[in-house]
């Protein structure tokens, strides 16, 4: 069951990546219009390149808003912000912290360090199941344990909005099922804070209809919500209920709305940015907790607009 209030609010929303030299803006998100409300799982799926990571990163506050409007709760988004946690597909832990100093780097940067934030840290890495790896360091984890750590990092500053970028892609089949039954956990009953609005990416069907309350089928760049299917299946989504012809139904619903041609690319000058997080007070944010996940972000060769560095591939599902 949500809440009625409204989380996220996009309206006619422009988003995009100027060049590097010159005045050159290439759109990704264009007349964007979307609400979700508090305490909802949405997914997002979408084809490859239209534009959904710039989204997520725009409401992580990493890239500004060209156009329209943007809100999460209530406020206008203008750079990074506590109430609001990114997690990307490659876990980019800190090599020379333990498990526990990672999760707790967000707070620690926050000036947040008091004992009920340690004691959260570590409840943290108990409901993720690592708590017995606590003192370790990353090269000491596999895969699935680094992405652990990284969704017990982001929750670590109990954000509201929990913004989830393709967090599963890189993991095998069975790894990858073990940690959307531990999200779902996580969503709906995290023993240490209220529930979560989450936004989750990804190019896997069955993934998106597992996990939401509403998947948003994005059209091909630049994007636009083309299709909205609302899961209506009670939780938990058990084995049985994954293998049922309403399950499949649903993908194939999603599937359908996602052969569709991509449209051609729009370039034009860059527009004046409204009220949206300049580029130099996102790059220098250092308030809010997600700065260094933006930091991260372009470690990890994920660039935005606002990191001005140039972005590499990802992996696909
Ligand atoms: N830092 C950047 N500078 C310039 N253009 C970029 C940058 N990041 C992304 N783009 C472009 O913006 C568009 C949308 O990219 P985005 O990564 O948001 O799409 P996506 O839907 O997340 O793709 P995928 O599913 O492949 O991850 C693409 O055309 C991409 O080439």
């Amino acid at each position: 069951m949500t809440s009625s209030n409204v989380c996220l609010d996009a309206r006619d929303l422009l988003l995009g990546h100027k060049a590097r030299r010159g005045n050159a803006f290439s759109t990704a998100v264009l007349d964007l219009n979307l609400q979700i409300m508090d305490e909802e799982f949405v997914v997002i799926v979408g084809p490859s390149g239209c534009g959904k990571t710039t989204f997520l990163e725009a409401v992580a506050g990493l890239v500004p808003v060209a156009g329209g409007a943007l809100e999460v709760g209530g406020k206008a988004v203008k750079g990074p912000g506590p109430e609001r946690s990114l997690v990307f597909q490659h876990a980019s832990l800190y090599p020379w912290r333990t498990v526990l100093d990672n999760v707790l780097f967000g707070p620690q940067v926050q000036g947040r360090l008091t004992r009920e934030v340690r004691a959260r840290a570590e409840e943290l890495l108990e409901i993720v199941g690592l708590s017995h790896v606590a003192g370790k360091y990353p090269h000491e984890l596999s895969g699935g344990m680094k992405q652990r750590v990284n969704l017990a990092r982001a929750l670590a500053t109990d954000p509201t909005l929990l913004l989830l970028d393709e967090p599963f892609g890189a993991l095998d089949a069975q790894t990858r099922e073990n940690l959307q039954d531990e999200l779902l956990r996580i969503w709906q009953a995290d023993t240490v804070s209220a529930k979560k609005t989450a936004m989750f990416v990804t190019h896997d069907v069955n993934e998106a209809v597992l996990l939401a309350d509403r998947v948003l089928v994005f059209s091909p760049s630049p994007a636009r919500v083309a299709l909205e299917v609302k899961i209506d299946a009670p939780r938990p989504r058990d084995a049985a209920w994954r293998r049922s012809s309403e399950f499949l139904a649903y993908g194939d619903q999603i599937l359908e709305a996602l052969h569709h041609k991509p449209a051609e690319k729009t370039e034009t000058p860059a527009p004046a940015p409204e009220s949206a997080a300049s580029e130099d007070s996102a790059r220098n944010h250092d308030n809010g907790v997600n700065s260094d996940q933006a930091a991260e972000h372009a470690r990890a060769g994920r660039g935005s607009a606002v990191q001005g560095t140039v972005r590499l591939g990802t992996a696909q599902a």
